[in-house]
């Protein structure tokens, strides 16, 4: 007869049991990893996030703790990943949260992942670009990048970490090099842009936001975010003084919170927000639920630049289709040339960083 592990001479062995095998002998008491009652092989996915201890990776580790669609929760940081491990794992959701703490432990943190999402890296201060973080987090986004291609190939990679319009070109190359290269599985997140897009145009409406759905195209900086306010819907139509005062404030909606913070960092809890709300539409699509259509920057070749955002539609393999941009108008062509110019200088920074 099979030992009952629910018998309780038995509940503290199963419990000992989910002590992760990766610590390092004292890492043990700091990264105590949660343990629940789940039998193994609870249906769900696994899912890393890269950076879980900063200003974005702790709240977006707490709303993935609450997506009933994972099962597994790997966190992962230089620093401070036992302190957020420790707290999120006594949430009494399903997900099995562990620790995982600085570079020996990156290979057992991202083994076995269907999704890794990647805020890791420094944020902006007042006066800077985007780009400015160019040097700093591109080598950050490449280490990592070479943990997925060794440990999780196949795992489906949200990056988040700026500047965006570059970090995805790096991420590719680091993953063609490694020969994993998959474009339906890189996507790079703009979700915030259509979040603050919504809200916006929402405010202008006087509507909910949740009724409103602005695509935003093109990239993830400046000018080269570029909502298509001709496409809102429900179908709007906004006044020239309208078009030209929401595009502002959805190109600068960044620095208008970096501004805000006036030193402390940049958006955190809205991108969680939009992070999660992207990680979710992911899963839901890797689980089979058809017609979910996010906009994401990704290899495209809606125009003649290898990378760009726009709707996609999500499916079990990720982006497995880029929607068309549909009809511009003048205003929003114009935008377009602008973005594309700013775009293919990021997109060839990127690609030379890792091929230099
Ligand atoms: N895509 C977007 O829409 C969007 C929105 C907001 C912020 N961001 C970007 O996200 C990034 C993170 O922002 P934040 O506010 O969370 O910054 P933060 O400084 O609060 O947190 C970054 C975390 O990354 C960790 N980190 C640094 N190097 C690492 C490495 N090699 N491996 C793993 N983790 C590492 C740090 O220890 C820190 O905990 C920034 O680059 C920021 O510009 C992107
Ligand atoms: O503006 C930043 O630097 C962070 C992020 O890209 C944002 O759009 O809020």
């Amino acid at each position: 007869m099979q030992p009952d592990g629910n018998a309780p001479a038995h509940r503290l062995a199963r419990v000992a049991a989910h002590l992760n095998p990766q610590m390092e002998e004292g890492a043990a008491s700091a990264l105590r990893p949660a343990v629940c009652r789940a039998k193994g092989g609870a249906p769900g996915f696994k899912v890393a996030i890269l950076g879980a201890a900063g200003g974005i990776g702790q709240p977006l580790s707490l709303l993935m703790k609450m997506n009933p669609l994972v099962s597994v929760l790997h966190l992962y940081d230089v620093v401070n990943t036992p302190g957020v491990t420790a707290d999120i794992s006594h949430m009494d959701t399903s997900a099995v949260v562990r620790g995982f703490l600085g570079p020996q432990q990156l290979d057992a943190a991202l083994t076995g992942m269907d999704l890794v999402i990647i805020p890791a890296g420094l944020p902006r201060k007042p006066g800077m670009t985007r780009d400015d973080l160019f040097n700093k987090n591109a080598g950050i986004v490449r280490t990592l990048c070479e943990g997925v291609a060794r440990c999780c190939p196949d795992a489906i990679v949200n990056l988040i970490s700026n500047p965006v319009n570059s970090t995805v070109p790096i991420a590719a190359e680091v993953f063609k090099k490694a020969g994993t290269y998959n474009p339906k599985r890189l996507l790079g997140v703009t979700t915030l842009d259509v979040v603050r897009a919504n809200t916006f145009v929402a405010e202008v409406l006087g509507v909910d936001p949740r009724d409103v759905s602005v695509p935003v195209v093109g990239g993830h900086a400046g000018v080269t975010i570029l909502p298509l306010l001709s496409q809102v819907t429900p179908p709007s139509s906004f006044t020239h003084e309208e078009v030209k005062y929401l595009t502002n404030r959805i190109q600068n909606g960044g620095t208008e919170v970096v501004e805000a913070k006036a030193g402390s960092g940049s958006a955190t809890l809205s991108m969680a927000f939009a992070a999660a709300k992207f990680g979710d539409a992911c899963l839901r699509a890797m689980r089979g639920e058809a017609g979910i259509v996010e906009c994401s920057y990704v290899a495209s070749e809606v125009t003649e630049l290898p990378f760009f955002a726009s709707k996609v539609r999500l499916g079990r393999g990720g982006a497995e289709e880029i929607l068309p941009l549909g009809p511009l108008n003048d205003f929003e062509r114009t935008g377009l040339e602008a973005a594309k110019k700013e775009l293919s200088e990021s997109i060839q920074k990127g690609i030379a960083f890792v091929n230099k």
